[in-house]
C-alpha cells in the first residue's frame, strides 16, 4: 500500500502519509517500517484522537476483518479514502467506493461499482459492467471477465481467470490460478481448473 501512496503524492495526488496503526506490530514490521523511515503511531487507540481530517485506509486481506475494522473507524467519524495509482487506467462509469485501493496496471473497463474497502491488487483486469461488493480483495493478475458479480468479503487469489457473466457469493474464496466457469455459493472456496 505505501508504494501507492508514494505514486499517488509523486503524481500530485493531495497525500500526507502520517504512518501506520497496528495494535500488535511485529518485530520485522517494526524493523521494515523504520528502514522505510516511517513510524507505527500506535494501536487503534490512536485513532481516537486523530485529527478529524485524517483519511484511513486498511491495509489488511481478510474481509471480515476489514468490516469489523470499517465498523469501528465509522463509529469514530474517520473517512477512508481513495488511492488509484497514477498507472491504473479506468474507463467511464467507474464507481470507487471509500477505501477503494487501486494498485499499479490495474485495468478497469466501463460500468463498474467497487464498494466499500475494495482493494485491487497489481495487475488486475476488470471487464465491462461488473459489481464487486464492500470488502473483496482481488490479489495480482486476476482477470475478471464482463458481467461477473463478487459478494462481500470475497477473496480471489493470485492470477485467477473469473468468466463472463458469473456470481460469486458473499465470503467466497477462489484458489491461486483457479478458473471460474461456474457460480460460487456463499462462503465456498474454489480452486483448480475448472474451479470446484
Ligand atoms: C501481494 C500478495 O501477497 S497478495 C496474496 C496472494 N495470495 C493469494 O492469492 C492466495 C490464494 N490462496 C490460495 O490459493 C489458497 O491456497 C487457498 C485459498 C485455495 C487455500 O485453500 P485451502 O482449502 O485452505 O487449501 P490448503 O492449503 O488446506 O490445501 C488443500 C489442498 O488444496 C491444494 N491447493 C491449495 N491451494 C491451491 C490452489 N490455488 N490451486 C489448486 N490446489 C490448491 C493443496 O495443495 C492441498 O492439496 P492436497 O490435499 O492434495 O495436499
Amino acid at each position: 500500500m505505501r508504494d501507492v501512496i508514494d505514486a499517488c503524492i509523486a503524481s500530485g495526488q493531495d497525500w500526507d502519509f502520517l504512518g501506520y496503526v497496528d495494535d500488535d506490530p511485529s518485530e520485522p514490521h517494526h524493523a521494515a517500517v523504520a528502514r522505510s523511515q516511517d513510524k507505527v503511531l500506535g494501536g487503534m487507540e490512536w485513532l481516537e484522537d486523530a485529527p478529524k481530517e485524517t483519511h484511513v485506509f486498511i491495509g489488511i486481506g481478510t474481509g471480515s476483518v476489514k468490516a469489523n475494522i470499517d465498523a469501528q473507524l465509522t463509529r469514530l467519524g474517520l473517512s477512508a479514502g481513495v488511492l488509484v495509482h497514477p498507472t491504473a487506467s479506468m474507463g467511464r462509469d467507474v464507481t470507487l467506493g471509500p477505501g477503494s485501493i487501486v494498485c499499479a496496471g490495474v485495468r478497469l473497463t466501463t460500468n463498474i461499482r467497487l464498494g466499500r474497502h475494495v482493494h485491487l491488487n497489481l495487475n488486475t483486469t476488470i471487464g465491462h459492467d461488473v459489481d464487486v461488493d464492500d470488502y473483496v480483495s482481488i490479489n495480482p493478475l486476476v482477470a475478471v471477465s464482463g458481467n461477473v458479480r463478487i459478494g462481500a468479503r470475497s477473496m480471489i487469489g493470485t492470477h485467477a481467470a473469473i468468466l463472463q457473466g458469473l456470481d460469486l457469493g458473499p465470503d467466497s474464496v477462489v484458489g491461486g490460478s483457479a478458473l471460474v466457469v461456474k457460480d460460487v455459493d456463499e462462503g465456498i472456496t474454489v480452486k483448480g481448473v475448472p474451479a470446484r
